[in-house]
């Protein structure tokens, strides 16, 4: 059964839709607990090379926000004797520190859309695109875009952008999720890797590049690019209702092999933060040990949210995030649910070669269990 596009509350799902028969849409959960599994329209992808090779497969996990069947004991997550499942976990960071700290979920639900793309350079025609349609919804709504980059292998993946013909960067804001303390000019800056790929290439005002302040210890460097995010006008970065959280337009993800995203690792108090913009990470598991980096709740609040994971090397991590629940915050990257409700996973046939998607029409929910 193919579904309705009533039923499909996402624009970007509507439009992968129209792309005709290239498009497998999973309908593998639902708000409350299903009194059947919801069946699964799956099509056969064009092989690497064919007509209209460069159109994704569109995967649909609505809700991810509910596990109506609940957490399976996998790293002790736990159902409650209700039978619904436990909202907060707790951890004491595996011998990090000794402050326990919560991991909470959204009780928002969140469409999740994966595309899938045949080859990695089709993946990134698919994130220009990604990046062009959001920058021209956002300069038409409010004659600014605001677009958050990750950096790892993110920034070299960004160097088709520079040939977009659309993308207005008169009228672009660039920031980084994430940043290492190091100067500009060190191997390990994500500001150094993206000028390099991109922001070299556009024209792009250098005020509307938000890099760290160098120098400075890393609790300050914190503070001082929170200041800097602040001072932007609502009318260029909107705040959340209630919560007045900045709205960025899209934040491009990455996801480490053990499933961090920005500079939230698992099991981290700064991955527990349910405050503050910007914080400050001084002994990071992954070197350089200090970075800054946006809170899980910023990243949430956004508009629209990518991860983006190519290759072999993601294989088991997009498995793991996508098809075995952890417990809260074991796996950060299962913590990003943007309230707006859009976001996406990006991958392509190596990274997704793991995933068993025909298996999402039996009724399991995300993330799935194999146990
Ligand atoms: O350290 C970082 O790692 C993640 C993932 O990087 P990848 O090289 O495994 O893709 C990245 O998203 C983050 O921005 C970065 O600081």
């Amino acid at each position: 059964m193919m579904l309705s596009s009533s039923r499909l509350s996402q624009p970007a799902v509507a439009t992968k839709r129209s792309v005709g028969n290239r498009v497998i849409v999973c309908k593998a959960g639902a708000p409350v607990v299903p009194s059947k599994p919801e069946p699964v329209q799956r099509i056969q992808p064009p092989a690497p090379g064919a007509k209209d090779d460069d159109k994704p497969y569109l995967n649909v996990i609505p809700n991810n926000g509910q596990w109506p069947n609940g957490i399976p004991p996998v790293m002790g997550g736990h159902l409650m004797s209700s039978g619904t499942v436990a909202p907060i976990s707790t951890s004491k960071g595996a011998g990090i520190d000794l402050v326990p700290h919560q991991f909470q979920y959204h009780d928002t639900e969140t469409d999740v859309n994966v595309l899938l793309y045949v080859t990695p350079e089709k993946a990134q025609a698919g994130i220009v695109k990604l990046v062009e349609e959001a920058a021209a919804e956002a300069v038409k709504a409010k004659g600014a875009f605001t677009l958050v980059l990750s950096g790892g292998s993110l920034p070299s993946l960004l160097a088709p952008l520079a040939a977009s013909k659309s993308v207005d960067w008169s009228k672009t804001h660039i920031f980084y999720v994430d940043e290492r303390n190091v100067p500009h000019s060190s191997a390990d800056s994500t500001h150094k890797a993206v000028t390099e790929a991109l922001l070299s290439k556009v024209p792009i005002p250098a005020a509307q590049v938000y890099a760290i302040a160098e120098g400075l210890p890393v609790a300050q460097a914190a503070t001082q690019y929170e200041g800097r995010i602040i001072s932007i006008p609502a009318a260029a970065l909107p705040r959340t209702e209630g919560a007045a959280l900045p709205k960025f337009d899209l934040i491009l993800l990455g996801v480490g092999p053990d499933g961090h995203v920005a500079s939230l690792f698992p099991n981290r108090p700064e991955t527990a933060a349910t405050s503050g913009w910007v914080l400050p990470v001084s002994n990071s598991p992954k070197p350089p040990p200090e970075r800054i980096t946006f809170s899980m709740p910023v990243i949430n609040a956004a508009k629209e949210v990518a991860i983006v994971a190519l290759g072999e090397g993601k294989k088991e991590i997009v498995q793991r995030v996508l098809e075995v629940q952890a417990l809260p915050g074991a796996l950060p990257a299962q913590l990003v649910r943007p309230k707006g409700g859009k976001l996406k996973w990006i991958l392509d046939v190596a990274s997704a070669q793991d995933l068993d998607i025909a298996a999402w029409n039996e009724g399991k929910q995300w993330p799935r269990s194999s146990f």
